[in-house]
């Protein structure tokens, strides 16, 4: 087990800077995930930790090891990709045991520590089973036994639940985390399922084009994004731009104008006297008649009214014309409205108003 410091690494392919400037520090035994769209640089990142990619710049150290220009094998890491990469001429027993061969670990070691392996990940009695005889799932267990059986010092993971349909996909994320968690072994995981990535991570890097937009747990990247970007890849929100200045007092207050209206809001970093960015989660957000002299509200027009089971969704016009979706959820609703209604929507105080 070791921390990973990704210490201002740099890396081009070509004219392009794909990671750029990137640091990071993951300590020691814990599970923080990569996310981020399409092509902003995940995997490059993963593959400069493992070694397959050299940076151009920066450092990348396990504890206090500089590996930055140490081969894979001799970093001591577990991989697991998307398409499993299994051998499709070994056997389930012999894929696991590929790894301890190579070190060279004495037989009767190997058999013992092959088979705790596949009965971690529940495979024991499909250890003479190829590849292609096994189904997508427990493909993906062999390969989590292969990685794991080397007892590397990091774990690394490169989408490896993509190939799996909905409801295995919902195992294997207990299967990894319950065996990470037992190993205690620092584990980089690399998704663009922001739902995968809030319910295993113990801390979620956003990326962005090639740099951290925001490192946080689940919960701070969900109740407190940094920015507009941050806020709409992790959940829904109503992202609108608002100027913004000072409310007097607490300097955590902001003021910002909504359809000619005062508000009063929570300052997240917002340029007083500029434009910021309102952020308002749609469950945030409730509804109610008409009414005189309601801090905080601002008037509009029920557009649609969706009943989800669980929640009903609202598309609020407002009237400079602007939208904002509201979500009311079946336990705490208190009125329903109908598309037509003339209604406030009640934005609360602490929804922040970030830097544009
Ligand atoms: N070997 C390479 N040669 C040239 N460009 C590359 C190479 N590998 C990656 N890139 C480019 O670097 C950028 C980042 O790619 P990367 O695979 O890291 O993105 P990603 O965030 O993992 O995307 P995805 O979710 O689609 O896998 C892309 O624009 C990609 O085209």
């Amino acid at each position: 087990m070791a921390s990973i410091t990704i210490d201002n690494v740099v890396k081009q392919f070509a004219n392009q800077t794909v990671l750029q400037n990137l640091s990071l520090h993951v300590p020691d035994g814990a599970f923080y995930t990569l996310l981020g769209p399409s092509g902003c640089g995940k995997t490059t990142l993963l593959r400069c930790i493992a070694g397959f990619n050299e940076p151009d710049g920066g450092r990348i150290l396990f504890d206090k090891d500089d590996v930055t220009r140490v081969s894979t094998h001799h970093r001591d890491i577990g991989m697991v990709f998307q398409d499993y990469a299994l051998f499709p001429d070994k056997t389930a027993f012999d894929n696991v045991a590929y790894g301890l061969r190579a070190r060279k670990v004495p037989k009767a070691e190997i058999a013992r520590r092959v088979n705790e392996a596949l009965d971690k990940v529940s495979l024991l009695a499909l250890a003479d089973r190829y590849p292609a005889q096994m189904s997508g799932g427990q493909r993906q267990r062999v390969a989590l036994a292969r990685a794991l059986v080397i007892r590397p010092r990091v774990l690394l993971m490169d989408e490896p639940l993509s190939n799996l349909d909905a409801k295995m996909r919902l195992q294997m994320r207990d299967v990894i985390l319950d065996l990470v968690r037992e190993a205690g072994i620092t584990t980089v995981f690399v998704t663009h399922d922001q739902e995968e990535a809030l319910a295993m991570s113990d801390r979620i890097a956003i990326m962005d084009r090639g740099s951290i937009a925001q490192l946080g747990t689940p919960e701070e990247l969900y109740g407190t994004p940094v920015n507009a970007y941050v806020a709409d890849f992790i959940g829904s929100a109503n992202v609108i731009p608002v100027p913004a200045e000072s409310a007097g007092g607490a300097a955590s207050h902001v003021r910002y104008q909504l359809c000619g209206q005062q508000l009063d809001g929570k300052q997240g970093g917002a340029a007083l006297g500029a434009q910021g960015i309102l952020i308002a989660r749609p469950e945030a957000l409730s509804l109610m008649a008409p009414a005189p002299h309601v801090p905080n509200a601002i008037a509009g027009e029920v557009l649609r009214r969706q009943y989800l089971g669980f929640k009903t969704a609202y598309r609020i016009r407002l009237h400079d014309q602007s939208e904002i979706r509201v979500e009311l959820h079946a336990g705490n609703m208190v009125a329903d409205f109908q598309a037509g209604d003339a209604v406030q929507v009640l934005v609360p105080a602490d929804s922040r108003v970030v830097a544009a």
